[in-house]
């Protein structure tokens, strides 16, 4: 969709601002844009739009080269998202929103009703504040107002320059989970810059490390992280990105254990021998709509004095933690210690797939790290598993 051929830009001060940039975006990925002041984020993506033209190289839209584009058409594809939001100070939030449908020249009432659906799309009631203007919104108002226009001409490409850098930390989290939610059904193509390793790994697709006018590494959040290209990105990605992994690592299939799985009403002596069969110390009980009910030992079921006609539901135990495929493992880290379980159900919707303990937590973590790269055997670092709370 988007794709930067050996792309220079420098400046007659002998400023190389971007250097040699060679990548590709597909269409419908959200790139993070991520590095130090000064690197060349904003060069970058203001070259998409014709802001600033390279001075040597070809950045190609849909394999069209941009330079051979009208830029005034050429931004009409394109939304833009700052973080000065620079909404009109004297038009009200609706007319700032239509701003670009007016420009398109669609009739007024259909520029209306289009920024009215967007302004309802970001969380702002039209009717509450569609008439107030830019100065009678909070910061986060007016950022949401600011992706509410750059969406209004339903452009399929958005660049974003720290669209959410001037508000607080709690407002900032908010707007970013909105953003996704969006995102998971716009399916925009989105270049998105920003200085914070920690909204780059939670909104990107993938991230562009920049050093100096240059791109370090160019990968999904957990490689990023988990096995930083340079040890430039090692040092910006920070010294806990083992803890920053567990947000963007989701659990797989492949993650899971399988003990055997007994259910509440069946009779102690056959679940007792299905452990046994399998040498396994406690199965997951399911109750008869198949969901997770907990747990039972072994020793529990095995013991002599059981009246006859027990059943699995007399011995037991309740277990609470579960998970959907596909969450993050700092959630199933979350669960396992709220619960204090050392196992957590893992389920495609009701169904239970099999658990996910600390072990395998681990070795999932493990998936995509240097430790993998340096092939460290997995079971010199493996934690126990440790069945049932
Ligand atoms: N008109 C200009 N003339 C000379 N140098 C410039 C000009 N515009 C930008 N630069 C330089 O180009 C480099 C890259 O700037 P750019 O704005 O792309 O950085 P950035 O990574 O977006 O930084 P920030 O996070 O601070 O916005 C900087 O060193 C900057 O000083």
């Amino acid at each position: 969709m988007i794709r930067f051929e050996h792309v220079t830009k420098s400046y007659a001060d002998g400023t190389t601002a971007v250097d040699d940039l060679s990548f590709e975006v597909a269409k419908g990925e959200l790139i993070t844009l991520v590095g130090p002041s000064g690197c060349g984020k904003t060069t970058t993506m203001k070259m998409v739009n014709r802001l600033i033209e390279p001075t040597s190289g070809t950045i190609r839209l849909d394999g069209r080269d941009i330079s051979a584009i009208d830029p005034v058409e050429l931004r009409r594809h394109i939304g833009y998202v700052i973080q000065q939001v620079g909404l009109f100070p004297h038009k009200t939030v609706l007319d700032n929103t239509a701003t670009v449908p007016h420009l398109l020249g669609w009739p007024r009432k259909k520029a209306r009703t289009r920024a009215a659906e967007l302004l309802d799309l970001v969380g702002l009631d039209p009717s509450t504040y569609g008439d107030r203007y830019p100065d009678q919104l909070s910061g986060g108002q007016r950022q949401r107002v600011g992706v509410a226009r750059a969406l209004a001409a339903d452009p399929p490409v958005l660049l974003m320059d720290e669209p959410f850098g001037a508000v607080d930390p709690v407002v900032r989290e908010h707007l970013q989970n909105e953003f996704l939610r969006l995102q998971s059904t716009l399916h925009k193509t989105v270049l998105f810059v920003t200085h914070d390793i920690e909204e780059a790994v939670r909104l990107g697709d993938r991230i562009a490390v920049y050093g100096a006018g240059r791109i370090e590494q160019f990968d999904t959040p957990a490689t990023v992280l988990g096995a930083p290209a340079t040890p430039y990105t090692a040092e910006f990605v920070g010294a806990d990105r083992g803890l920053k992994r567990l947000s963007v690592t989701p659990v797989e299939t492949g993650d899971l254990e399988h003990p055997p799985v007994v259910h509440l009403d069946d009779p102690t002596d056959r679940a007792a021998a299905r452990l046994a069969a399998d040498g396994a110390p406690w199965a997951v009980v399911l109750d008869a709509d198949g969901s997770v009910h907990g747990w039972v030992p072994a020793t529990a079921l095995a013991k002599k004095s059981l009246t006859k006609g027990a059943t699995v539901r007399d011995h037991a135990r309740r277990m609470d933690a579960r998970l959907p495929l596909g969450a993050p493992l700092r959630q199933a880290l979350g669960a396992m210690l709220q619960h204090d379980a050392g196992w957590i159900a893992v389920l495609d919707g009701d169904r239970f797939l099999g658990v996910l303990t600390p072990a395998r937590l681990h070795a999932a973590l493990r998936r995509s790290t240097t430790a993998d790269a340096s092939n460290i055997p997995r079971g010199e670092v493996a934690l126990d598993t440790v069945p049932g709370a």
